[in-house]
């Protein structure tokens, strides 16, 4: 077929395709109609169909029978109308883009080939009884990433499909529009694909489902083990890889998983914000996306003050004097250790027969319970019991001595006292209850006693129900206690030789009630095993990105919250950032995972220009395999300068003449107390963004940020603000420098006053 016939016949299939999504969506829009109309007269309806009725037993029976099929009614019409709203959403976005590729496909033993048209979702054309477009998450639509034409398979649940790709073809089509069409050769058309890269850079992170490359889909589509290690190198697709593999497994498991059941493992809000677009324009749910400090909080923030991570960072990136430096370090890369959660383990061995403390139980300033009486009653149970369990059996007990002592106080002067300044309206209460009750008879003669009594009884009652919540929630545990006795404890077996040093920072924070980022896994960890296990059993799948930045003992808590998740592990060693992960075996190590693991590797870089990424890779001492996508620029540009003044002037002379190509341009600093100095500097001449650990949402623009903010996202131009050796002078520091580096998509500018860091080899 020439080419111009080809167009033609494809210009004819855009317009069958339009045609048909066009009255779909007119019949799902009738229809979203016709039950909202329904919806409507059936809340109006609601009470006319019901009989009231509460004479005999089986007349309220009857009542709550038709209560309850109304409401069915009604909550199932709501739930098909949403259905179809999502439906008329999926149609919306066919029209504008109907799909993205074709196969011509002719499986073995076959003569006729089919033609497989992919875009973002099924559409089946009735009157033919064809598939009109495949979802990209169809089996056979995986052709389309995998191969290449030529013998080609894919992949049933039941068996492998042979055969031949006579074709692979390419389009962009947009508001309904043919714009280009080509065939290909390669995996995904490389043209296509750097074009996608040359554009410039947005406030979120977009789908990349019509040029997932060939490793990519094999991690998007894996389900055989139950959990996925993915290390791949800065810019491969992680992030991208991870969104698709989300609405993967929402397709593939759509009659078992929702979008609810799946949690994203995120650095930070900001992040958050960054890749919150993807699944909604795939027309998926969002899944749940979750910070460790998000759950820190819910766990202990009540109660504690929680360091953040990025204030851990602060304070280590800023500190000048080494023994201080040396002390912080030691005590956050142990405390994230396997050999910290043994210590611990071996501590709650000690517990288990003595030293669990825990609190007064105060009522009106008077100690009702003591902690001793409460250890002397914990410590006679059966040490055989675990302590969790031990403890319910001493809340049960707590409670039955608060019943005791509330009816004892019932008689107290204060109660007496409370009751005169009840309010009329409590009265009245109180007097309804008690005829309600028919306790005033007409014949009584201490109708004012039963008051009273009454009265009593409820005052007591009221100021006892927070003692009895707290006991109930387990309060009455002294968790800060127990924690801060683990570094005044003699432990048995070998301890760190910074033990002394790290007992003492620490509990010069507990006594404070701050905890540190690295003290609130093993807080967590310690919490659990004396109250029990906290699990949330709902969710199927969880996804960690960043997963460099994630300590084992970070990790042991996850999978303990999530027993029935799945795992899927991303991460780049190169970018550890975080000092817990140091030192310690990485996140991305299988043996973590037992050997239900399977690792994958992606060593292409998609992000930067080729020049960008052969730059950034010497920053890296070891050898690490990175590929770069075949995409030019021009070369990184180093300016050393010799004083601040002559740093800003150059960089706002840089600035300008960038702004009128690109949309992102990024200042990135080592801190965030760097970034207030260069705001305070910069802001007169520039229109820019201070980007802080509390901004939630990204603008276009010129943005100045800390490099563990900028961790995960990209900009069309990167400039480093100081890259002088003694701002990055330790080696513990190149992979957040090159982090910083490997943000860029387009440029690269490195400043720094005096002398480069030797991070940069000459
Ligand atoms: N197959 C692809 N098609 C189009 N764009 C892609 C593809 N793979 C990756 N990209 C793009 O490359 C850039 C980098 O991707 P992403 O942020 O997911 O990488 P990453 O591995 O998570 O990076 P880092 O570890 O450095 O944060 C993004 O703009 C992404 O859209």
């Amino acid at each position: 077929m020439t080419k111009h016939a080809d167009e033609i016949q494809e210009r004819n299939y855009l317009v069958l395709c339009l045609q048909a999504i066009g009255e779909q969506r007119e019949e799902a829009v009738q229809r979203e109609q016709s039950l909202q109309n329904n919806v409507i007269s059936l809340k109006e309806t609601f009470w006319d169909d019901v009989r009231i009725n509460f004479d005999t037993f089986s007349d309220i029976e009857e009542t709550y029978l038709t209560m309850k099929q109304q409401a069915e009614l009604l909550s199932g019409s709501e739930v098909v109308q949403q259905h179809i709203v999502k439906s008329i959403q999926v149609y919306d976005r066919l029209q504008q883009s109907p799909y993205f590729a074709r196969i011509d496909f002719l499986p073995q033993n076959q003569q006729e080939p089919l033609q497989v048209y992919i875009g973002v979702a099924n559409l089946f054309d009735e009157k033919q009884d064809d598939i009109l477009i495949y979802d990209w998450r169809a089996p056979i639509a995986s052709m389309y990433y995998d191969h290449t034409p030529g013998p080609a398979h894919y992949e049933t649940p039941t068996e492998q499909i042979q055969g031949d790709m006579l074709l692979k073809r390419q389009f962009i089509i947009k508001n309904g529009q043919l714009q280009a069409m080509f065939n290909t050769g390669l995996t995904i058309g490389d043209d296509l694909l750097r074009n996608i890269l040359a554009q410039n850079a947005d406030e979120h992170i977009r789908s990349i489902v019509a040029t997932i490359q060939a490793e990519q889909n094999k991690i998007i589509r894996h389900v055989q083990t139950p959990h996925l290690i993915v290390e791949g190198v800065a810019g491969s697709g992680k992030t991208a890889v991870a969104l698709q593999r989300i609405a993967y497994l929402l397709y593939h498991y759509r009659n078992q998983i929702t979008a609810d059941q799946i949690v994203l493992i995120t650095p930070n809000q900001l992040f958050n914000q960054y890749v919150n677009a993807v699944l909604p324009d795939l027309g998926e749910d969002n899944m749940q996306q979750l910070t460790f400090s998000d759950y820190a909080n819910q766990r202990l923030g009540r109660q504690f003050q929680l360091e953040y991570p990025y204030e851990q960072l602060e304070s280590l990136l800023s500190e000048k004097d080494d023994t201080r430096y040396q002390t912080k370090l030691h005590a956050i890369t142990f405390k994230a250790s396997h050999a910290y959660r043994q210590l611990l383990d071996q501590y709650l061995g000690y517990l288990s027969k003595q030293g669990l403390l825990f609190k007064n139980i105060v009522f009106r300033g008077e100690r009702i319970i003591t902690a001793q009486e409460i250890t002397k009653y914990f410590y006679s149970l059966d040490t055989a019991i675990s302590i969790p369990n031990r403890l319910q059996f001493v809340k049960e007990w707590l409670l039955q001595c608060l019943t005791a002592i509330e009816k004892a106080e019932r008689h107290k002067e204060w109660v007496e006292e409370e009751s005169d300044l009840l309010e009329t309206e409590e009265y009245t209460k109180t007097y309804s209850e008690l005829l309600q009750e028919g306790r005033f008879a007409e014949d009584t003669f201490d109708d004012f006693e039963q008051e009273r009594r009454t009265l009593a009884k409820q005052i007591v009652q009221k100021q006892f129900m927070p003692l009895r919540r707290s006991v109930t929630q387990l309060k009455f545990v002294h968790l800060l206690g127990i924690y801060r006795q683990f570094f005044t404890h003699q432990h048995a077996g070998s301890l760190p030789p910074q033990w002394e040093e790290i007992c003492h920072y620490t509990q010069n924070n507990l006594t404070k009630r701050l905890i540190a980022y690295e003290d609130i896994a093993p807080l967590i960890y310690l919490q659990d095993k004396i109250e029990g296990q906290r699990t949330n059993t709902t969710i199927r799948h969880v996804l960690v990105d960043e997963a460099q930045d994630y300590s084992p003992f970070q990790l042991y808590v996850l999978q303990q919250l999530f027993p029935y998740a799945r795992m899927t592990i991303l991460g780049d060693g190169h970018q550890t950032i975080h000092p817990h992960t140091f030192h310690n075996p990485s996140l991305l190590a299988p043996e973590l995972y037992g050997e239900q693991v399977a690792k994958m590797v992606l060593t292409r870089s998609y992000r930067s220009t080729k020049q960008i990424i052969h730059f950034t890779s010497k920053i890296l001492k070891t050898e690490a395999t990175i590929e770069a996508f075949n995409r030019n620029g021009t070369e990184p540009t180093i300016t050393v300068v010799t004083n601040e003044d002559d740093l800003i002037t150059q960089q706002v002379e840089r600035v300008n003449s960038l702004t009128s190509q690109f949309d992102t341009i990024a200042i990135i600093c080592k801190t965030a107390e760097e970034c207030q100095r260069a705001y305070d500097k910069l802001h007169p001449y520039l229109e820019v963004q201070l980007v802080t650990s509390t901004t939630k949402q990204l603008k276009k623009g010129i943005l100045l940020l800390p490099v563990y903010m900028a961790k995960g996202l990209e900009f069309d131009a990167v400039l480093l603000f100081n890259a002088s050796n003694t701002t990055y002078s330790r080696e513990t520091e190149r992979n957040y420098f090159y982090t910083a580096c490997t943000r860029a998509m387009h440029k690269l500018h490195i400043y720094a006053i005096d002398t480069l860091t030797h991070l940069i080899p000459q």
